[in-house]
């Protein structure tokens, strides 16, 4: 997988993750064994934005482990991150690639068709993103996939990532269903900041038992 390796992606969130606890809850999640981390904030100034992003990524550089930022090639370079994630709306992946440079990691979101895929593939994607696999109180309106997409979409080639209400209770099908990375907002964030690493831990174990290339590294 390259620069990426298995297992859980921390997606942050302006509700669950509030300026006051975004760091020490990252903090958390990456103590657990996350293998990457997304920005992700609409609603905030930019400002802060990029005050949230440099704090993220001195953490996730000190760890070992990529920022990606949500939907801003601009603030990705501004920081210096290890790339983005992109959604079908938001601007050209060939954009970001000539903004970021040839080691910057871009991903993007393929909902639940190969099609997409393909075309990210083509234009240089490093991972291909389907969802949501279960309600998502996050992103309720986002369009369902089921599971056998990521069977699928293995012969792509590229890492493979699922989002989508995954919960430590849920997330085993979608592991043996092909998903190398398992993005995650509510079910890693929504307990308090105590839980997080606990829940992280428990994911990392999820992957242990059935992913056939991930490593143990906390
Ligand atoms: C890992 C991952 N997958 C999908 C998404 C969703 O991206 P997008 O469709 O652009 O929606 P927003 O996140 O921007 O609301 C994601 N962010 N990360
Ligand atoms: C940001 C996002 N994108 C989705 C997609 O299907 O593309 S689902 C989603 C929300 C993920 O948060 P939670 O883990 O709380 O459901
Ligand atoms: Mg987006």
């Amino acid at each position: 997988m390259g620069a990426l390796k298995p297992g859980l992606y921390a997606i942050t969130d302006e509700r669950l993750t509030p300026d006051a606890e975004l760091v020490s809850a990252v903090a958390a999640a990456l103590a657990g064994g996350a293998t990457l981390v997304q920005y992700r904030d609409k609603r905030s100034s930019s400002a802060t934005r990029h005050r949230q992003a440099s704090e993220l990524n001195t953490l996730c550089r000190q760890a070992g482990v990529p920022l990606l930022i949500n939907d801003d090639p601009e603030l990705a370079a501004r920081v210096g991150a290890a790339g983005v994630h992109l959604g079908q709306e938001d601007g050209s992946l060939q954009a970001a690639r000539e903004q970021l440079g040839p080691d910057a990691i871009i991903g993007i979101t393929c909902h639940h068709r190969l099609d997409l895929a393909w075309t990210a593939r083509d234009n240089g994607a490093d991972y291909l993103a389907f969802g949501r696999f279960y309600h998502s109180g996050t992103k309720p309106g986002a369009p369902p996939a089921e599971p056998s997409v990521l069977t699928e979409a293995r012969e792509l080639g590229l890492p493979i990532t699922a989002i989508g209400g995954i919960t430590i209770d849920n997330a085993e099908p979608l592991i043996l269903a092909g998903a190398d990375l398992l993005a995650v907002v509510g079910g890693l964030f929504d307990g308090g900041p105590e839980q997080v690493e606990y829940r992280a831990r428990d994911f990392g174990r999820l992957f242990a038992r059935h992913h056939p290339t991930f490593f143990q590294s906390v």
